[in-house]
């Protein structure tokens, strides 16, 4: 947002504590002239124009113009809240919409995103041109303001000596003069002319071009003529190529800000450091609205509200955004009944004018507040910003001259007009020239007019903007008389519009169109939006449209139909993600990636539904992750995006199922070295122990550390050890649970508890083998008072813990006879059990399966357990409670027929996991064959984990896992079934591990 020179303090800025500061910046003011005057090059010194029709830029710097509205002004020290700012290498310029890249920014995370101060723009002295783009409401303009601020009070970067600060919008002005650069300095800095500087080489000067965006003048770098000499005339446009591209005062430093869109007409060569504000991460959001609103209690109640509410959550990353919101809940607060607190975009933006309306009526027309606010002026006040908004949102402009207005069909005085009035709406600016620049106060407030225009355009006449040039005066005069227009046809084309556009134009406003249509929103707009009645629509079909197109795009472009289904408060996907998420079968739901879109966006925005995700219950490997994320992007490059996104809120992320490659794991580590990621609880398999050393010691959020049931190895946890010793790894819990950690590891971890014991609470040692001397050191330490450790385990232990893989957790099974089915024969050696025609003569007993061709093993199974069996036929390999179901009908008795047990039914190359009579079939990747197949099952009692893999050549390939909560012992189990079409009689052989 650029302000008016010209803009006059409010006399309330000027008597308070701001007013004080004025003066002490005029003295100091003084004080430094007369130093620059005396051509001191060793004092920190600076210029500030004096032009007489303006006040000095500082102050008003001293007072921040919030929202860009000349009517409200605030001190910006107390204001202004830090940005969130990184720095990128210079030469990726993209074009693409604004508010689109907010968001594709936050999933940007190929490498590890560098953040910067704005006291160290200028550090690195070997950068002459500094360009800083942000999209519109992002903060540039204050960013610019608070660093020329801090510098004119002495608080940063005092080895610069002068600082001249520009904005485009009022360069354009002088865009055909022929002037030198001291012609321009003097022009608009006066004191450098009272001062008599013509040479500007002797000091550290910065020149700051704010708003390229708005440049108006051609910037012709590579056919503007060479122009070297302070002194030399010429065109505005070449003196600035040359002054940019360091031709002309080679010494000086140069700071441009700019919208993403236009920051390329800088060609990258000349540009050394590219910044971007990204606006306010969360704990900003909060400080803003705590800053601003002095009422505490108010306060929190806005800010819970904004944390609950995604899209304003999301929004609220913008500055001007957080201003509009904090006016409108300020307000709304403020009236007697206090109903539901806006929610959506639209929403906001309908009270943010109706606010307006209301201040304009309360000062303007003397009405009090309990007036309708929409008298026919307003109303037609309204209509034809709506149009001016629409008709320069098609042709991009976000600033209009005058010339531009006459073309949208409003005169200039009118315009003022409107600007004097919606002051927080509607701007105009005075340029040297007088010429008259207008713009709103910000794009946002353009897309919702424009919205409104149409919307109310479709609803009035039947005409669809969207499409005029194809809509006929006949069917125009036709659908206005005899058709009921349906607003569908005018959303679908306005999807559509949106989805075509290359840069995202039509974002916001299509969120604000399809938010116009709902009855509760026009209830709101009473008297503005009239004729209500005339259209036809049930948002069903819309929301059905935006389903579809959700199917067929890829994550980028499909956001911001998800934030449409937010304003139609459509929450029918989101609740199907929700369903699949608590029931934990993702993999029946692979066919549509519309879910998985959506689970995207869950994850991206989520607040509070999803503070843990489990992905362990979803997807086996990298390979179902890959099928998860339709972006074709690598999964682990999303999931690195989710948790590196500033939208992100996921604490506890689970992946101990998921075979992590190595370029996985070093994705995952970017993202959690992401200064977003509020990550505390990783469990995860991992071969690569050297990135997670680097994580622990880098500042990250992770205060939790699950690595059990890695083969971590005493060399592992030495390098572990190394990172905990550091006083920057605040990690407090740890578990390395059978990580095959001996005495060795045990004395690493000892000596690191020694040089960093403040922090870790817990250590889970147990299957380890920790041997006497482990034991004693690590118990000592849990004993010692300097030592914060409280919970230490390290039982289990012993040396059969020390085998690699699941195998330390091997349980000789043996069959218990008294269970078997009469249809079963056990082999000699009581290793195997097969399927027989014939029954056998075995003893009643009240624990043989009747009806079920099944059996149990004898031995109750430990805490945590693996076995091996050989499976032919069909067969279900189960884990049970020791007294399931027997006897009835057999119609229960089943492994996976009922509460009791757990099942995997293999048959002939394919799997289904039971249990309770629901059952999920596993896509199996080896082809099918009627031979044996090694299966692998591994318990975790206490966990509540039961998993099934495939075991070929000693290697594991995850089946499935179901968590649960085990109540009572358990034991292993096995069916064995036989058909017609079966071609060998079903088997099991127990494996000796
Ligand atoms: N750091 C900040 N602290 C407090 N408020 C801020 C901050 N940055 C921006 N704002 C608020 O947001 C409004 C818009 O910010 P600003 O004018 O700096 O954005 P901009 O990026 O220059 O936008 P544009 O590209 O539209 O010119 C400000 O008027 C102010 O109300």
């Amino acid at each position: 947002m650029h302000h008016d020179p010209t803009q006059r303090r409010s006399p309330a800025s000027s008597t308070d504590g701001p007013g004080h500061k004025l003066s002490m910046f005029v003295n100091l003011f003084g004080f430094r002239i007369q130093d620059l005057s005396q051509n001191s090059s060793e004092s920190g010194c600076w210029s500030v124009r004096s032009n007489e029709s303006m006040e000095s830029p500082i102050t008003n710097l001293q007072s921040a113009m919030e929202g860009g509205a000349q009517a409200v002004t605030s001190p910006l020290n107390e204001i202004y809240t830090e940005l969130y700012i990184t720095e990128e290498v210079a030469g990726e310029l993209k074009e693409e919409h604004e508010f689109r890249q907010i968001e594709a920014a936050s999933r940007r995370t190929d490498r590890p995103e560098q953040t910067i101060r704005k006291e160290d723009f200028f550090k690195e002295t070997s950068f002459r041109t500094v360009l800083t783009k942000g999209v519109a409401g992002i903060g540039k303009t204050s960013l610019m303001q608070k660093f020329t601020l801090d510098w004119a009070e002495g608080k940063s970067n005092q080895e610069i000596q002068l600082m001249f600060p520009f904005t485009f919008r009022e360069l354009n002005m002088l865009q055909d003069r022929t002037l030198s650069l001291v012609d321009l300095l003097h022009h608009f800095f006066g004191e450098t002319n009272e001062a008599g500087i013509s040479s500007f080489d002797p000091f550290r000067v910065v020149f700051i071009f704010d708003g390229l965006d708005e440049c108006r003048l051609p910037l012709d770098f590579h056919n503007n003529p060479v122009l070297s000499e302070v002194t030399q005339s010429s065109l505005l446009d070449v003196l600035l190529t040359n002054l940019i591209s360091g031709k002309l005062l080679p010494s000086a430093r140069i700071w441009i800000t700019s919208r993403p869109a236009a920051a390329s007409q800088v060609p990258a060569e000349f540009v050394d450091m590219v910044t971007e504000v990204r606006g306010f991460a969360d704990p900003q959001k909060e400080e803003y609205f705590r800053r601003r609103i002095r009422d505490e209690e108010q306060a929190n109640r806005i800010v819970s509200h904004i944390k609950i509410s995604r899209s304003l959550h999301v929004m609220c990353h913008i500055p001007v955004f957080c201003w509009i919101t904090a006016t409108v809940l300020e307000d709304v607060l403020r009236s007697k009944e206090v109903g539901e607190l806006p929610k959506s975009l639209t929403e906001m933006y309908i009270h943010y004018l109706v606010v307006q309306t209301k201040l304009k009526k309360r000062k303007y027309d003397g009405e009090t507040l309990a007036d309708p606010h929409w008298t026919e002026e307003n109303r037609q006040m309204i209509e034809s910003l709506g149009k001016l908004a629409f008709e320069q949102l098609q042709k991009g402009n976000l600033i209009f001259y005058e010339s531009d207005l006459t073309k949208c069909g409003i005169n200039i005085s009118a315009a003022s007009w409107y600007s004097g009035v919606f002051t927080q709406m509607f701007k105009r600016e005075t340029g040297l020239h007088h010429d008259k620049m207008f713009s709103f106060v910000h794009l946002s407030v353009q897309e919702f007019l424009a919205a409104l225009h149409v919307h109310q355009t479709f609803i009035s006449s039947g005409v669809n903007r969207l499409k005029e040039s194809q809509t006929s005066f006949f069917s125009r005069q036709f659908s206005k008389h005899f058709i009921k227009p349906n607003l569908h046809h005018l959303h679908k084309c306005a999807v559509d519009a949106a989805l075509q556009s290359p840069n995202g134009r039509l974002d916001l406003f299509l969120r604000f169109l399809l938010g116009l249509s709902l009855q509760s929103n026009q209830k709101l707009l009473q008297g503005l939006l009239t004729d209500a009645g005339r259209s036809s629509h049930s948002s069903q079909e819309t929301v059905v449209h935006i389903h579809e197109k959700i199917e067929d795009l890829p994550t980028e472009k499909s956001i911001n139909l998800f934030h449409c289904l937010n304003e139609l408060k459509d929450d029918s996907l989101e609740k199907k993600v929700q369903e699949v998420l608590a029931s934990g079968r993702l993999q029946k739901e692979k066919q549509s990636p519309g879910l998985f879109q959506a689970l995207v966006f869950i994850l991206l925005s989520s607040e509070e539904d999803l503070a843990v995700f489990d992905l362990k219950k979803f997807s086996t490997q990298e390979d179902d992750l890959l099928r998860l994320m339709p972006t074709k992007a690598r999964s682990f490059k999303v999931l690195s995006s989710v948790l590196s996104s500033e939208f992100c809120s996921l604490r506890d992320l689970d992946l101990s199922n998921n075979d992590l490659q190595q370029s996985g794991l070093e994705l995952l580590w970017s993202g959690l070295q992401s200064p977003n990621c509020v990550l505390e609880t990783l469990r995860s398999v991992l071969s690569k122990q050297t990135l997670l050393s680097s994580v622990l010691t880098s500042p990250s959020s992770l205060t939790e550390l699950d690595l059990s049931n890695n083969d971590l190895l005493d060399s592992g946890v030495k390098l572990l050890s190394a990172a905990l010793e550091s006083l920057d790894c605040r990690l407090e819990s740890l578990r390395l649970s059978g990580c095959q950690v001996s005495e060795e590891g045990c004395v690493c971890l000892d000596d690191a508890l020694s040089s960093n014991p403040s922090h870790l609470k817990e250590l889970d040692l147990s299957y380890n083998h920790p041997g006497e001397l482990g034991t004693e050191l690590l118990s000592a330490k849990r004993e010692d008072p300097n030592c914060k450790l409280e919970a230490l385990r390290l039982e289990p232990a012993g040396v059969q813990f020390l085998r690699p893989g699941l195998k330390k957790y091997s349980c000789e099974l043996s069959f218990n006879t008294n269970t078997l089915n009469r249809n079963l024969k056990l082999s000699e050696d009581q290793r195997e059990v097969r399927f027989v025609e014939e029954e056998q003569p075995y003893p009643d007993h009240p624990d043989r399966f009747q009806k079920s061709h099944q059996l149990l093993c004898g031995n109750a199974l430990s805490d945590r357990c693996y076995w091996e069996a050989e499976l032919t036929g069909g067969v279900h390999v189960s884990v049970s409670y020791r007294g399931t179901v027997r006897g009835g009908d057999g119609n229960d008795e089943w492994f996976g027929g009922n509460a009791q047990s757990w099942s995997l039914y293999f048959s002939g190359g394919s799997y289904t996991v039971w249990h309770d009579k629901i059952g999920t079939s596993i896509p199996s990747s080896s082809s099918s064959s009627s031979g044996p197949r090694r299966v692998a099952v591994y318990v975790d009692r206490p966990a509540g984990t039961l998993s099934f893999y495939r075991v070929s050549s000693d290697t594991l390939t995850h089946i499935h896992t179901f968590s649960t909560t085990f109540t009572e012992p358990l034991s292993a189990g096995f069916g064995l079934w036989t058909w017609s079409g079966l071609p060998v009689a079903s088997s099991v052989r127990l494996c000796s591990l």
